[in-house]
């Protein structure tokens, strides 16, 4: 079901995008299997994909409709594609989904924003029109990332309760394909370098669904510069490579044959930046030398698409990115979808790779709690085992389908659990031992740290291969006036933080300050556009005491849309943007600030 390769056409594969208006319906009683609608919904609506029923509706109850909901299509298909197998890839279908083909169910998959696919071949009919069937649920629980729990309204509507701070957008907010691929197939490949010497090794592990031979080929500009054939696994080595890197994101191409008998059955080609990320001390290494991080944590999310895919979005989003000096983004708090990966390919942006592993603590304001017993100790509840196996399929599935990615440079996996408990450490440490075994070049793994998980009672830094912080002093504690206290509640940590002498890399991986881009205060105050310039001049004045800080992620690229409550006006304002990408004043200290920092 997992399906790791992006969809490319060629005169062995071809696709095309199902995109567009789809038959939607809510299920709010959970009849649909029983009344027959993976064959037929019974009064449907019109609804575009990729989108969101949230963002597009007047009523507040199907904008917070919480449950069961259904979309449909029909399609046809010529019977010349016989001889191929066919798909539906799914980019994603938050949070879960059953998927029918004319009222067959063909397969299901638990998590809302990683790709899947569904054979379908065995159930068409050629030459005639056929129908997907989507059946899909947004409900939270502790038992699926990311987490949270729900309400039964008085009027006995479900309501969603996350535990984390972005609307719980749903469906299908990504692409859907129809895949013809080959009977024999390549599903996929891995990549890892070795520089030494002026060369680079790049050493290949092949996947496929039958056992063949395979020729490997590497083109710098259409021109053949290495080539193997063997069996799943081998290595080119090409002299004097010409690297990857954010100022030169230089890529060659690489093709894979799969050969039965000789003969090609199967290919695919893709672009591969050759590269190499390590740590080195407090050091971020890449291509064995020293990188710092200047950018966002970012969200997917933008007026009337909510979450869903918008190649417009990512293109203003990279435009505003290059401008302002940025060369990373963390994928908070979720894979995004495989396009956001090209784009940072193409144009030398660095990421850090998030699972959805957000809300593993029982409330958003659990950070008010982490230094005292009010615990909510997460970490202890029956529902963990069950959670531990859903986390571990998604980092497997995000680490197989981004590792090839150049820009990928650290898998994060958690934001802000539960983080100073001994169970806590317990079930991390299980996690990070079983996601270290599966990326081929062993990129960096880690997690970022909740607002009071410091250096006195953090259990999850020694995991981690370098530690990110999320820190909101000056804000959430001592605002305003207080932020003469702030200055020194940061230095004691980072004190704090250096007296333990790990010899580690850290990363601000969240800091910001709610603000209004209507706000101008004098003197300034929180909310104020001038308040934002004070909290970030506090932090990057300190950030210069400590040589181990490498990177400064700003919360958040954007305003974006949250819950509602009384800390959030139309949704979190920390953006450096305003929700339709225009800047607010602190974009051009950011942008000053960044594009003089090497
Ligand atoms: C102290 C927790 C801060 C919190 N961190 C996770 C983000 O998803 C939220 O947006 C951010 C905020 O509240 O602004």
């Amino acid at each position: 079901m997992e399906s790791a390769l992006y969809p490319i056409q060629n005169k062995y594969r071809f696709n095309t995008l199902m995109n567009g208006t789809w038959q939607f319906e809510t299920d709010p009683n959970s009849v649909g299997l029983d009344e027959g609608w993976n064959k037929e919904l019974p009064d449907p609506e019109e609804m575009p994909v990729p989108g969101t029923f949230a963002e597009l509706t007047t009523k507040r109850d199907r904008k917070y409709y919480t449950g069961d909901f259904w979309y449909q299509k029909d399609f046809f298909i010529p019977s010349f594609l016989k001889k191929k197998e066919l798909y539906i890839r799914f980019g994603s279908v938050t949070h879960r989904a059953k998927v029918f083909i004319n009222g067959h169910e063909v397969g299901q998959h638990e998590g809302g924003f990683l790709p899947f696919q569904v054979k379908i071949s065995n159930y068409i009919n050629y030459d005639q029109t056929n129908r997907v069937t989507v059946l899909v649920n947004n409900e939270l629980s502790e038992k699926a990332i990311p987490c949270g729990t729900e309400e039964i309204l008085d009027n006995g509507q479900k309501l969603a309760q996350p535990y984390f701070d972005f609307f719980n957008y749903s469906g299908i907010m990504r692409n859907v394909w129809l895949l013809a691929l080959p009977q024999s197939q390549i599903t996929n490949f891995k990549l890892n370098y070795q520089l030494a010497n002026n060369k680079a090794t790049i050493t290949y592990n092949i996947e496929a669904n039958n056992n063949a031979e395979f020729k490997v080929t590497l083109f710098d500009n259409q021109k053949e510069v290495a080539c193997a054939t063997s069996k799943n696994t081998s290595s080119l080595t090409i002299k004097n490579p010409h690297l990857w890197s954010p100022n030169d994101p230089y890529s060659y191409k690489i093709k894979i044959e799969m050969l039965e008998d000789g003969k090609t059955v199967d290919e695919y080609t893709d672009k591969i930046g050759i590269r190499t990320v390590k740590i080195v001390n407090d050091k971020i290494l890449l291509n064995n030398h020293p990188i710092y991080l200047k950018g966002f944590g970012k969200h997917e999310d933008f007026n009337v698409l909510g979450k869903a895919v918008n190649e417009s979005i990512i293109k203003r989003d990279y435009e505003c990115m290059k401008w302002i000096g940025a060369n990373c983004f963390r994928s908070s708090h979720y894979p995004y979808a495989e396009e956001w990966y090209q784009y940072a390919d193409k144009y030398g942006f660095l990421i850090i790779d998030e699972v959805p592993a957000v809300g593993l603590n029982r409330s958003i304001t659990n950070f008010l709690n982490v230094t005292n017993s009010n615990q909510s100790h997460f970490f202890a509840s029956k529902t963990v085992p069950e959670l531990k196996k859903v986390h571990e399929q998604e980092i497997k599935e995000m680490i197989d389908r981004d590792q090839r990615h150049p820009s990928v440079i650290a898998w994060s996996l958690f934001n802000e659990p539960e983080s100073t408990t001994q169970e806590s450490y317990d079930y991390f440490k299980d996690i990070f031992a079983f996601a270290r075994k599966l990326d081929p070049q062993n990129r960096p793994y880690t997690g970022t740290l909740v607002m009071g998980s410091g250096p006195k009672v953090d259990k999850l830094h020694p995991l981690c291969d370098f530690v990110c912080l999320n820190r909101y002093y000056g804000w959430y504690v001592a605002g305003g006036p207080e932020i003469v206290n702030a200055k020194k509640m940061l230095e004691d940590e980072l004190d704090g933080w250096q007296n333990l002498k790990l010899n580690k890399p850290f990363v601000f991986t969240e800091f910001g300050a709610d603000t209004l881009s209507s706000s101008h205060r004098l003197p300034d105050e929180m909310w104020s556009q001038e308040y934002q310039n004070e909290y970030y001049q506090m932090y990057f004045d300190i950030f210069k005491k400590y040589p181990f800080i490498c990177g400064e992620l700003v919360w958040n690229f954007a305003d974006f849309k949250t819950s509602e409550g009384i800390m959030r006006v139309g949704g979190n304002d920390k953006g450096i943007f305003t929700r339709d990408r225009e800047p607010k004043d602190i974009a051009f200290t950011l942008k000053k600030r960044w594009q003089q920092l090497n």
